[in-house]
């Protein structure tokens, strides 16, 4: 018997399990809208009634997904408090008679099950998931300035503990099913062909009967006890205070609610997830977040080349096996899962791109997040060479060597010789103009830039930089072969420093220029740390390397203006050999000469840089001081056509530099302040401080004409 009801459909096997199989019709995820309440109602007074029935698998029938969690358009589209609050208590009410039911119920989870999705799920009575590593369980809302709001909060830290479910849903994590089984979220992984029959076979065992966890000691005393209870959600407190700075209300909201439950009972834990769901919702905060999910989700969708088609991708190289070489070996290796071949004039460069990986893909072994043979498997796709063997049949060269001109057209000119006539050639330089790597090329159209962020591995951002005679299939098959190795694309005109840089390099300037007023490095840091980026500016300088920072600067100002000349200080920094983390010698302390655990500042940076440190200025005035110069380099970049919209630089300057996600990028910000304050307070500071702080044209035609970024 089967009873179709648009996005479930529940049929009564002969065994007597009810099946529900969701599958929203016409969208390519499952998610949860509160339009499915009569439906969901209806199905669930039908299994209640039937008496005859032994129990029910709740499954997708989505191809590689169970469900993605609430529609977060819906949560969008809410205009008050009140509205989220009724969603949230809605999807309670819901899960708590999916609860209640007399039946066992089991989820059989394939694919992503994330924020509603697991809330469905942690309702039931057993999961089991597959081993598919397209399988990941979490509660990402807090990603999206949001808490779980249909009893995640209240039922997780129940099944796994207190300490582990504030750090799954502070964190947003995503587990894959065997680590979902060793933390207790689900009770068996099995191969996905046979998960149904899995989930149905738990289904007629009964409800389980959970049995009290091991415990260390420790863990006995921290979560049942009062006064350890109190401990655990006081340092939740002050993590989580000191990692957010302030910057990120879900967070605090989630710590408070699970205490109440705890600390209240279930009914009141309930009551306070779906106010603060509500009240979150309404948040600028989350605003921001929410819209970044729908930039990146709208990105995906795009070419980068309007109706270009990519060719497909089979093979990759990578000229140069240093940091970024071995980095750009291994996302494209274990990501975009193609064969790779490393070219590096020593054997050194090549072990030591490979080291590269087999060091990331141990760790992950280690963990239990990749089985052995996996790891292998990955592995092996990486082969290295100290000439151009098995580069006749390479799609894409990557090359990561030294910034140095002719070196690279060099380069260009071999991969002509040895590789085919489609062979794209993409250089990840981040200075040199693209059309000049190009210059020499007997098919420049194959040529264009591929800008990774160190450490290539983790950072999401990539640019792809088109010069004038770069084809549209070149453009579209880097973006595709990009986003395969995991990475978000924008696609940016060719100019010096391109997009990113080229903010962060008017930041840091100022940052610079602060500290030769005075300023105290750990304040400067301290202040833009408050402000949200993951680092201050001084520390990402010592990482990145003060030298690359000299090196950068004056092929800026040529091209750009003074207002990129790095402060003439600086030089003296260099020639005292203080070139940042590299050398264990820069503006902090390294090495033995730091203390462990503590991040000093090498107080003889100052001497070096003629300077007595003397505070003069707040918090506020650093950060507004630098991040102005920022924004205001945002808007000429996209006044030059630099990026092609608000949204590329605001995704740009989040996954690019930790542009402080809560505020949405650099346009959403400005937005958020107001083009007329901003001009207003560049105005000011270019008064103070000259030209370097000139508000742009496009500044003053939109605070003028009351324009914004986005509507
Ligand atoms: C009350 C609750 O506690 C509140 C919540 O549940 S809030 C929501 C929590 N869930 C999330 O944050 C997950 C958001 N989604 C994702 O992270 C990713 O989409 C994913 C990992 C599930 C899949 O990624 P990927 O395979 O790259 O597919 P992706 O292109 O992102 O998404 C496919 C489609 O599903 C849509 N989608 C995915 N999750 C969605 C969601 N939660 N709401 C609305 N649409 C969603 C996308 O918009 C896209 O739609 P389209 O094809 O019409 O453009």
């Amino acid at each position: 018997m089967t009873d179709t009801v648009s996005s479930f459909s529940l049929s009564i096997r002969d065994d007597k399990v009810a099946v529900i199989t969701m599958d929203i019709p016409g969208e390519s995820m499952n998610v949860l809208k509160a339009s499915f309440a009569d439906e969901i109602d209806a199905m669930l007074k039908q299994l209640a009634n039937d008496s005859t029935l032994k129990g029910v698998v709740f499954i997708s029938g989505k191809k590689d997904s169970f469900i993605a969690g609430a529609d977060i358009s819906m949560l969008d589209a809410c205009q008050t408090a009140e509205q989220a609050e009724t969603i949230a208590a809605m999807g309670q009410q819901m899960f708590d008679r999916l609860e209640q039911l007399r039946l066992p119920v089991v989820a059989a989870i394939h694919g992503p099950c994330l924020g509603g999705g697991l809330e469905l799920a942690l309702a039931c009575h057993a999961r089991v998931a597959s081993s598919s590593p397209k399988t990941v369980l979490g509660l990402p809302e807090v990603q999206l300035g949001l808490l779980p709001g249909s009893g995640g909060t209240q039922r997780l830290p129940k099944l796994v503990g207190v300490q582990k479910a504030l750090d799954m849903i502070l964190t947003g994590k995503q587990l894959r099913a065997a680590q979902a089984k060793k933390l207790g979220l689900v009770d068996e992984v099995v191969p996905e062909s046979i998960l149904l029959d899995a989930a149905v076979k738990k289904a007629l065992a009964g409800k389980p009967r959970r049995e009290a966890k091991k415990q260390s000691l420790l863990d006995k005393l921290l979560e049942n006890t009062g006064p350890g209870r109190k401990l655990v959600f006081s340092q939740a407190l002050k993590q989580t205070l000191k990692k957010t700075q302030g910057n990120y209300p879900a967070a605090l909201r989630i710590i408070e609610v699970i205490q109440t439950g705890v600390e209240q009972g279930y009914q009141k834990g309930l009551a306070a997830e779906a106010k603060a769901f509500g009240q979150l919702c309404m948040t600028s905060e989350s605003a921001a977040l929410r819209s970044i999910f729908f930039a990146t989700t709208q990105m995906k969708k795009e070419s980068g080349a309007g109706d270009a088609k990519p060719r497909k991708v089979r093979k990759a190289a990578v000229l140069g096996g240093g940091l970024m070489g071995g980095g750009i070996a291994n996302v494209s290796a274990t990501k975009a899962g193609v064969p790779v071949r490393i070219k590096d004039i020593a054997e050194q460069g090549i072990n030591n791109a490979l080291k590269y990986s087999f060091d990331i893909l141990n760790k992950k072994y280690k963990k239990r997040f990749i089985s052995k043979a996996e790891m292998q498997k990955q592995l092996l796709l990486i082969t290295g060479t100290t000439d151009y063997s098995g580069f006749h049949n390479v799609d894409i060269v990557v090359e990561a060597v030294f910034e140095d001109l002719s070196l690279k057209q060099q380069m260009v000119a071999d991969i002509e010789q040895h590789c085919a006539e489609h062979t794209i050639f993409a250089s990840n330089t981040s200075s040199l103009p693209i059309h000049k790597i190009a210059e020499k090329a007997a098919r420049p159209e194959n040529v264009i830039g591929l800008h990774y962020f160190s450490p290539v591995d983790k950072m999401p951002l990539v640019e792809v930089i088109a010069h004038d005679k770069t084809s549209a299939e070149t453009i579209a098959t880097t973006v595709a072969f990009a986003r395969k190795q995991g990475k978000t694309p924008i696609v940016v005109k060719d100019g010096a420093g391109f997009y990113v840089n080229r903010i962060l390099a008017l930041y840091m300037n100022e940052a610079a220029n602060i500290l030769l007023a005075g300023e105290p490095v750990e304040k400067i840091d301290r202040a833009l740390v408050k402000f949200g980026f993951p680092v201050g500016p001084v520390t990402l300088l010592d990482e990145v390397g003060i030298d690359v920072g000299a090196k950068i600067s004056p092929i800026l100002t040529a091209e750009l203006g003074e207002r990129f000349a790095a402060p003439a200080a600086f030089d003296k920094l260099l020639a005292d050999g203080r070139k940042g983390k590299k050398t264990e010698k820069g503006f902090y302390l390294y090495g033995k000469a730091a203390k462990k655990g503590k991040k000093l500042v090498d107080e003889s940076v100052y001497a070096v840089l003629g300077v007595t440190p003397a505070p003069a200025l707040n918090s506020d005035e650093i950060a507004s001081r630098c991040t102005a110069q920022m924004l205001n380099e945002a808007v000429r970049c996209l006044e030059e056509g630099i990026i092609a919209s608000a949204r590329d630089g605001d995704i740009g300057a989040i996954f690019g530099i930790g542009f402080p996600p809560f505020l949405g990028g650099p346009f959403r910000y400005i937005d958020n302040l107001g083009v007329n304050n901003l001009v207003a307070t560049l105005r000011q500071l270019e008064s103070r401080f000259g030209s370097r702080f000139t508000p742009c044209d496009t500044l003053l035609k939109m605070a003028e004409q009351g324009e914004r970024f986005y509507s």
